[in-house]
């Protein structure tokens, strides 16, 4: 996405927003569910550091390393995120959120490391076996998916994940003998995600919330166990927010584990059990919501670690040369000399 746009408002970084409250989306459900509840009460105790054992982790990756020419893009040490959970992973722009995510469902091969899921191996493993195995991601609808109608999308997202352009190509091949029980599951989706009106409009007709949406609704054609969410938020309109907060709490609430990456800090505070901080491709803090973005490592990542450290006598009697120098200089041009 365009750097810059949908960033966290700063300010707010270190502000406790009521649960369900302010920000700029509207009041979503009311109260959290018995799962959000449990899945809080299971986390409360998780020491707040980066690479924290989780009680019952259901994806765990150790010392995964990407690497683009020169630029380290992810370094991740160790991480674990608990079943049954909501987990934001946050960060400012750059900070390796999508690449991680590529390299943990089989879209991108790391140069280093190794990562399970559900206790079993993903390394080399494609992604549409990762899907296969009970992982699945969204992911954008490309021009390709979007001249497909709402329903071939949905039958789609039963084989599994593939790139897209073969997801496409794939598409007369994987129509045939998928009819009957794909359709009534994706004709359910369909139903439950509100989409069943638009069953026949092609994808690329539906508004940005719509297609969030869908892409949802297209994931869950393989009964994932762990759904993993780039940017639900972006590009959505306030109308449809709150229907898409409801469906990823509703996530939770069927059992499954929801990992998002997202700059909504709303959007994070309202939803997620815990948070997981990443900058410069590492993991640099992790807590629950409030406690991570009120942590001085966390605000230090968004502002890019140029804080002001306070100055030795010596650095405060060059600045002050300097400057008067400047000053010197801007009067000697003034008088003309
Ligand atoms: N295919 C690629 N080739 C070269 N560099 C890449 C590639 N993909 C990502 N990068 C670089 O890796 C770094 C991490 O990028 P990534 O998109 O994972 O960050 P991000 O945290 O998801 O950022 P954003 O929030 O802006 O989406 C960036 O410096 C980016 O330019």
């Amino acid at each position: 996405m365009p750097a810059d746009e949908n960033r966290p408002d700063l300010t707010d970084l270190d502000e406790g927003t009521p649960h369900g409250g302010g920000g700029s989306h509207p009041a979503i459900a009311p109260g959290p569910g018995p799962r959000a509840l449990a899945a809080r009460e299971v986390l409360r105790d998780v020491p707040r550091v980066p690479g924290a054992p989780k009680p019952d982790p259901v994806l765990v990756a150790d010392g995964v390393v990407r690497r683009f020419g020169g630029l380290t893009a992810v370094d991740v040490q160790h991480v674990e995120f608990q079943r049954g959970a909501i987990t934001a992973l946050i960060g400012p722009n750059g900070a390796g959120k999508t690449t991680f995510f590529n390299l943990l469902t089989g879209f991108d091969r790391p140069d280093e490391g190794s990562w399970t899921f559900e206790g079993r191996s993903l390394a080399r493993v494609p992604a549409h076996r990762v899907a296969r195995r009970g992982m699945v991601r969204t992911f954008q609808l490309t021009k390709a998916l979007s001249r497909l109608t709402v329903i071939e999308n949905m039958r789609l997202g039963a084989t599994g994940q593939v790139g897209e352009r073969l997801l496409s190509a794939m598409f007369r091949r994987v129509w045939r003998g998928q009819e009957d029980s794909n359709t009534r599951r994706a004709d359910e989706l369909l139903r439950r995600f509100k989409l069943d009106a638009k069953r026949e409009d092609f994808a690329g007709s539906l508004s940005g919330g719509q297609r969030k949406l869908l892409e949802m609704a297209r994931a869950l054609m393989t009964e994932p166990r762990l759904v993993m969410l780039d940017e639900p938020m972006a590009g959505v309109n306030p109308a449809l927010t709150q229907s898409l907060l409801g469906h990823v709490k509703d996530l939770r609430e069927q059992g499954m584990t929801v990992v998002f990456v997202e700059h909504d800090m709303d959007m994070v505070r309202d939803i997620s059990d815990w948070v997981v901080v990443m900058a410069q491709g590492t993991v640099v803090a992790e807590g629950p919501p409030d406690a991570v973005m009120a942590d001085p490592a966390v605000i230090d990542a968004y502002l890019g670690g140029h804080h002001d450290a306070p100055l030795t006598e010596e650095d405060e009697a060059e600045q002050i040369a300097a400057a008067e120098a400047e000053l010197e200089r801007e009067h000697d041009q003034e008088v003309g000399r």
